[in-house]
């Protein structure tokens, strides 16, 4: 496999106070060249972080990355000209229209013209170049800014978090525009912790906690090897009911005033562990899986799981990271370790 970026073992801490606080933590990353790559963690995780370090603008503790199988940070300016990134909100204009300011930036970096129109075509911005950037809606100034990346025609794209900000319809032609890209055969690495829009759009994901690496490859395997369906319950009593399937051998997750039960795919066993107890469900919703639930059980105690009982009944608010209750074996093409599925939090 062709590989846009690769980390091994990279290494980030920060001081914090009198210590120092780790925020990548050995993480190893591979990028597959082509297609969309999810980079995928709750907030705090250090998704950013990695991204700035990637790019040169933070230095790595320890550790190695490649871009286009060159060492980065110290060939970066090899590689640089292939590589188009938005971290922060870039700065344009407000006053200029949409193709003035794409065609400043074009001149200063020595891109044609034509390119202006074709970035604005690319981004689905074709119709409003002839707009004032002020009246753009938060979507088109994202869309604006990476139309400006694409100008010099980059094979790797980075957007951190590139949806921050945005009402539905922004989410979607942002998803588009990296669909459009990746179609195109162009790497692009986003990073978000919105779950769903990732899981449309992208062709492979990394999802990590706490610095770590938790599960990596196609959004397929992922979901396959770890999102086991669940049945969500509703339940007068749901303290009792979560012992009483915990007993049975079921997971069960807090989900709200319900409960999410993973271990079966019968609903029936459900009810029939509950009716020998005298409780009965209000409700039984069998759930496909999906992304959004195997990043919550991967990276449950990272501050997005909920509360949930385990094998032995106790309740832990805070469990340790990446506790689904019998991680499955990584899949091929799943590159992680068994010591990433167990371990608990940052070591700072
Ligand atoms: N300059 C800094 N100094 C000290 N600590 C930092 C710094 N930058 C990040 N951190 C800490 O490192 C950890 C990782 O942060 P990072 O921003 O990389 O995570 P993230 O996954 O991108 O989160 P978010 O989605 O909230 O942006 C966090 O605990 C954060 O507080």
């Amino acid at each position: 496999m062709v590989l846009a970026v690769e980390t091994l073992g990279l290494r980030k801490t920060y001081r914090a106070g009198r210590g120092r606080h780790v925020a990548v933590h050995g993480l190893d990353l591979q990028v597959p060249a082509g297609g969309v790559h999810g980079f995928l963690g709750p907030n705090g995780s250090g998704k950013t972080t990695t991204i700035r370090m990637l790019l040169g603008l933070v230095r790595a503790d320890s550790g190695t990355m490649r871009i286009f199988d060159q060492p980065v940070p110290e060939q970066l300016p090899a590689v640089v000209g292939r590589v188009g990134a938005i971290v922060e909100s870039p700065k344009f204009f407000p006053a200029f229209t949409g193709t003035k300011n794409l065609s400043l930036l074009a001149e200063a970096i020595g891109a044609p013209r034509a390119k202006v129109t074709e970035v604005l075509e690319q981004t689905g911005l074709a119709e409003r170049g002839k707009d004032r950037y002020r009246g753009y809606s938060l979507g088109m100034k994202q869309r604006l800014a990476i139309a400006a990346t694409l100008l010099k025609s980059p094979d790797l794209l980075i957007f951190d978090e590139p949806t921050n900000g945005l009402d539905p319809a922004g989410i979607r032609e942002i998803r588009q525009t990296m669909r459009r890209l990746g179609d195109q055969g162009r790497t692009v690495l986003v990073s978000s912790h919105i779950l769903a829009e990732v899981e449309q759009v992208a062709d492979t994901v990394s999802i990590i906690g706490h610095g770590r690496l938790l599960a990596a490859g196609s959004v397929a395997d992922v979901i396959g090897a770890r999102g086991a369906p669940a049945v969500r319950v509703t339940v007068a009593q749901p303290e009792a009911a979560a012992e009483i399937l915990t007993r049975g051998g079921l997971t069960v997750q807090r989900a709200g005033a319900a409960l999410q039960v993973h271990g079966t795919d019968e609903p029936a066993r459900i009810t029939y562990l509950l009716a020998q107890h005298g409780l009965y469900v209000s409700e039984l919703v069998a759930q496909r899986a999906d992304l959004e639930s195997v990043f919550l059980a991967l990276t449950s105690g990272e501050g997005l799981g909920d509360t949930h009982t385990t094998a032995r009944g106790r309740r832990r608010a805070d469990a340790a990271p990446a506790a689904p209750a019998a991680p499955a074996a990584p899949p091929p093409g799943t590159p992680v370790s068994d010591r990433s599925l167990s371990t608990g939090g940052a070591d700072a």
